[in-house]
């Protein structure tokens, strides 16, 4: 009986495998590009890419050359890792459709109705809404508004030091995450009413923000899996942080706030007057939106922080560039009252953050570039070589292939602050690959029709927060407790870093401690 069943299990087993490899894997064809089919039927390489992408791609370059093939998650992506080719892919971009893959994940990761027109559920054309509300002509009231949400989070609100008395100490990652994730917040989706002249709603205000934080924190940590392609029922309360954040962004509570982006207040009239969503279907869009906005910028805003204060001689450059533009615009900084505004023109003019910025995105960026080919056609790359792509298959791109390059970047694990500075400590924007001048060698925020509509705004935020960190506090660079408490009894200003000596291990996870000292601006 024993054997039998075994028997039977073993035909099941085998009749799978043989299905599998009858229907499961690719075969190449001619003029397609190499391809790997990984042995884990539907994951493919899946592992193997997620365990360390940046190795998997570079294993797979040496062995098959500029561009191939592997299966991942189901789908089969064409991994092209010439940067010269770069331009090929989207010069051939009418054989690709990149809103199919951007709306299909926006769908899988928050629960909307299709953004896509084709789908009948909305006319707005996002992307237009996009440009209109986060570029140009809508920049100068953005930052305004940032500045002052930065200044009320870092100076005069309670969120960071709940006692005005004592020092607060905590982690970086943590006051960078808080920091900005309530000047984001207020910075699009405005404040309630009235919050300003009641103190209970003012409270009640910070706990909605505070929140939304652990929400947006839970939600976040298994995007990646939503991508690819597992449902979000499997992870129970990363769906209750998402439909909590959805809740408050209905449209009654909405309603009760003023001050809003011109972002969100115009996907709201857009929601209603273009769209068949239902009330949770347009909540749910918003929180595509607060995610957008902050995902990636928390991340960058540590790494900017972190790497800066690490650095000397970053420390130093920043400082003295920050003080001349305080001193041209005749700007100076009272340390018992600090407001600051720049204006748009003013952060234009610090190259030096700049380059401090885009290093620390270069070394912590990871997001790929992907769009689908609408068609089977034929992919040309720059060095005149023809492949064959199949319709549907995915072309990806993976920036730190580029930003790890060392025929591109010299010492590319080596944080460099003035990497991205010229001769004349202007921006730097000629880079080289054997001796051939690049067309893109810098990509955190993606590349052709695609690249994030938000990336003028992401970079002045970062700017004014660490404008903010440099004049309004005093950062003994990582020196030792003593140090710091000198300075800041002098009175110079309210934050500070000091490093944990104390705790060892991986270099990115020592502990460096803000310490706040609000009781001597108030
Ligand atoms: C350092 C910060 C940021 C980084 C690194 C970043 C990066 C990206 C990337 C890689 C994409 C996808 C591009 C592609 O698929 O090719 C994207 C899309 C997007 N980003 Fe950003 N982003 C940042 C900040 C922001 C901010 C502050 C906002 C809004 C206030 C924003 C709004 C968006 C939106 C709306 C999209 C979707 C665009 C579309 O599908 O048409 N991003 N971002």
């Amino acid at each position: 009986m024993i054997i039998s069943i075994a028997l039977i299990w073993a035909v099941v087993v085998g009749f799978c495998c043989l299905l599998w490899l009858a229907v499961g894997i690719r075969r190449r064809q001619p003029g397609e590009p190499a391809v790997e089919n990984g042995f884990i039927p539907y994951l493919g390489c899946a592992l193997q890419f997620g365990a360390n992408p940046l190795q998997f791609l570079r294993s797979r370059q040496n062995k098959y050359g500029h561009i191939f093939t592997c299966k991942i998650a189901g789908q089969y992506i064409h991994f092209l890792c010439d940067p010269f080719s770069y331009h090929s892919v989207i010069r051939q971009g009418r054989h690709l459709d990149w809103r199919k893959f951007h709306f299909a994940t926006s769908v899988k990761a928050f629960g909307h109705d299709s953004f896509d027109p084709r789908h009948g559920h909305t006319t707005e054309n996002l992307h237009q809404t996009f440009l209109k509300t986060l570029q140009g002509e809508a920049l100068p009231s953005l930052i305004e508004t940032m500045m002052g949400h930065l200044q009320d989070v870092m100076l005069r609100s309670d969120t960071l030091s709940p006692s005005k008395d004592h020092w607060e100490v905590d982690g970086i990652f943590a006051f960078c995450y808080k920091v900005m994730f309530e000047s984001g917040y207020l910075t699009l989706f405005g404040k309630e009413l009235g919050e300003d002249k009641c103190q209970a709603r003012q409270t009640a205000q910070k706990a909605l923000v505070l929140n939304a934080l652990e929400n947006f924190k839970e939600f976040d940590k298994i995007f990646p899996a939503l991508v690819a392609g597992l449902p979000i029922h499997v992870f129970k309360s990363a769906y209750s942080a998402r439909e909590n954040l959805a809740k408050t962004m209905h449209a009654e509570n909405l309603s009760k706030r003023e001050n809003m982006s011109d972002l969100i207040s115009m996907r709201i009239i857009l929601n209603d007057s273009l769209s068949t969503f239902n009330d949770v279907s347009k909540a749910r869009t918003h929180v595509a939106l607060l995610w957008a906005s902050q995902a990636n910028t928390l991340p960058a805003t540590f790494w900017s922080l972190f790497y800066m204060i690490r650095s000397p001689d970053a420390m130093k450059a920043a400082r003295v560039e920050v003080q001349k533009v305080l001193q041209d615009s005749g700007l100076t900084v009272d340390p018992s009252d600090p407001t600051l505004n720049l204006t748009r023109d003013q952060l234009d003019n610090m190259p030096v953050l700049d380059s401090i910025i885009k290093e620390a995105m270069r070394l912590s960026s990871a997001s790929m570039n992907v769009r689908v080919a609408k068609e089977d056609f034929l992919l040309h790359l720059d060095n005149q070589e023809a492949y064959r792509i199949r319709k549907d298959d995915v072309i990806a791109l993976y920036p730190p292939m580029l930003h790890y390059d060392p025929e591109i970047y010299e010492d590319p694990y080596e944080y460099k602050f003035d990497r991205f500075l010229d001769e004349n400590s202007q921006e730097k924007t000629t880079f080289y690959r054997n001796g051939r001048r690049l067309r893109y060698f810098y990509m955190p925020f993606g590349s052709g029709v695609t690249k994030c509509p938000g990336r003028f705004f992401a970079a002045y935020e970062i700017k004014q927060f660490l404008t903010l960190v440099l004049v309004v506090g005093c950062l003994p660079t990582i020196e030792s407790k003593k140090t710091l408490r000198t300075q800041t009894q002098c009175g110079l200003g309210n934050v500070g870093f000091v490093e944990d000596l104390t705790e060892g291990g991986r270099e990115q996870r020592r502990v460096i401690y803000y310490v706040l000292y609000i009781a001597a601006n108030n």
